[in-house]
């Protein structure tokens, strides 16, 4: 294996217009790896910490110029003359380094780039996708693309509550006919709004964002679509959503609807959209510090609905741990910013799966072009990845990457389809 030469780092742009970090590795097999970092705007409290400069001439502050320094002068002296395939010595240095925990020091935007530029260089260097690289002989299984087609909550200008109102292709036979299914409603859906008035305007994960009077309103269009674009809902094409209800719960209240409602009313009403709604998946229902609402609304729903841990669980491995003994969802959001490094999302992902929880694979609002999730998807064979809309490159270049992936593999490909939800009774 080839060790590492050099570090770059620079500041480009996500897809909000943002700055963020992106970072290359140097072998000295002339090898480079280069990763773009991802950046959430819902995002969790306990999530490892982004370094943002505080300089208001650059983006009003917003600049991650300080996390470029911070590669080149408290990482690169640490992390140079590693073999690259040493992925967690490399990322356990930095933890070390960083010397927190929640990576705000040295900062998890300049940590999370040079941890993903690692293993892409080391997949470089043996000749190797990233998928297999990172996942070895099994890596086989390709995704349910959950996509997000209406967009509300903190990613809309809109009066939606809700974050995300995603299709699932489950009845498709493969992630590159689960795609096209995907792409054929969101043109339907658009038609759709356009006919009743509605705005066609776009969220930040490329999905519409529209005013409606509630959010069934918007499980409804987007069932109409299905419709329309010639597929059956439930067979087809099922329906996930990410409330993001930290966003609109403030002191264990939820202002939803323009109304207020407890835990135990938003658990009810969730039960009344399962069993109206061909649901497969709800994200983030509750609030993230609310572990016993969590664990109510699991043991009511947990059999008929997947129930998805995102600011809650942050991909972190502890608080993974606590979800699985008090079982409070029964599957987790796996974002690798949120954690900071690639080898704690890998053992997030194990640990999950090996207790019995689903993994989600997930971007992150503002993207850039880096594909990286998409092989990670595949190599941990989790069976779902959620990256936005059919639409706009930041969030079809995860998709594109997949259909390659499925390509290379050849027959070995399986589509998760619906074996993705077990628990949906269709
Ligand atoms: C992708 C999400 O949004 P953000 O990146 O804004 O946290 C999410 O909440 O699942
Ligand atoms: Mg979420």
């Amino acid at each position: 294996m080839a060790t590492i030469d050099a570090l770059l780092a620079r500041e480009i742009l996500d897809s909000r217009g943002n700055p963020t970090v992106e970072v290359e590795v140097a072998l000295d097999d002339g090898t480079v790896g280069r990763a773009a970092v991802p950046s959430g705007a819902s995002t969790g409290q306990f999530e490892a910490v982004e370094r943002r400069d505080g300089d208001p001439k650059r983006y009003g502050g917003k600049g991650v110029q300080d996390a470029v320094d911070a590669v080149a002068e408290e990482l690169a002296p640490h992390v140079l003359g590693y073999d690259a395939s040493e992925q967690r010595l490399v990322d356990q240095e930095m933890i070390a380094i960083d010397g927190t925990d929640n990576k705000g020091r040295v900062g998890a935007n300049a940590i999370l780039g040079v941890s993903l530029a690692v293993a892409r260089a080391a997949a470089e260097s043996a000749d190797l996708p990233l998928f297999r690289y990172v996942g070895g002989p099994n890596a086989h299984l390709l995704p349910v693309p959950m996509m997000n087609i209406l967009n509300g909550g903190a990613h809309a200008d809109s009066n939606v509550d809700i974050q995300e109102f995603m299709i699932a292709p489950i009845g498709a036979a493969s992630f590159r006919e689960a795609v096209r299914w995907g792409a054929e409603v969101y043109h339907a859906l658009k038609k759709v709004l356009h006919d009743r008035g509605l705005s066609t305007g776009l969220g930040d994960e490329g999905g519409f964002a529209p005013d409606l009077e509630s959010n069934r309103a918007a499980l409804d269009l987007i069932l109409e679509a299905i419709t329309a674009a010639g597929y059956t809902p439930g067979k087809d094409i099922a329906l996930a959503m990410d409330a993001a209800a930290s966003e609109f719960c403030e002191n264990g209240t939820y202002h939803f609807e323009g109304g207020e409602k407890t835990a135990a009313e938003m658990t009810a009403y969730y039960a009344d959209l399962v069993a109206s709604y061909p649901l497969v998946s709800i994200e983030d229902p509750l609030d993230e510090a609310d572990w016993e609402g969590y664990a109510a609304l699991t043991r009511e729903l947990g059999d008929k609905v997947q129930i998805v841990g995102d600011d809650i669980f942050v991909t972190n491995p502890v608080k993974i741990q606590r979800a699985i003994d008090t079982a409070a969802a029964n599957a987790v959001l796996i974002k690798v910013n949120q954690i900071g490094t690639l080898t704690e999302t890998l053992d997030a992902v194990s640990l999950a799966q090996g207790s019995g929880f689903r993994c989600m694979m997930s971007h992150r609002s503002g993207e850039t072009e880096d594909t990286t999730i998409a092989d990670l998807a595949v190599a941990t064979n989790c069976g779902q990845i959620k990256t936005g809309a059919p639409a706009r490159s930041d969030r079809v270049a995860k998709y594109n990457q997949l259909i390659r992936i499925e390509e290379e593999l050849d027959d070995a490909a399986v589509y998760a389809g619906a074996g993705a939800f077990p628990r949906f009774k269709g």
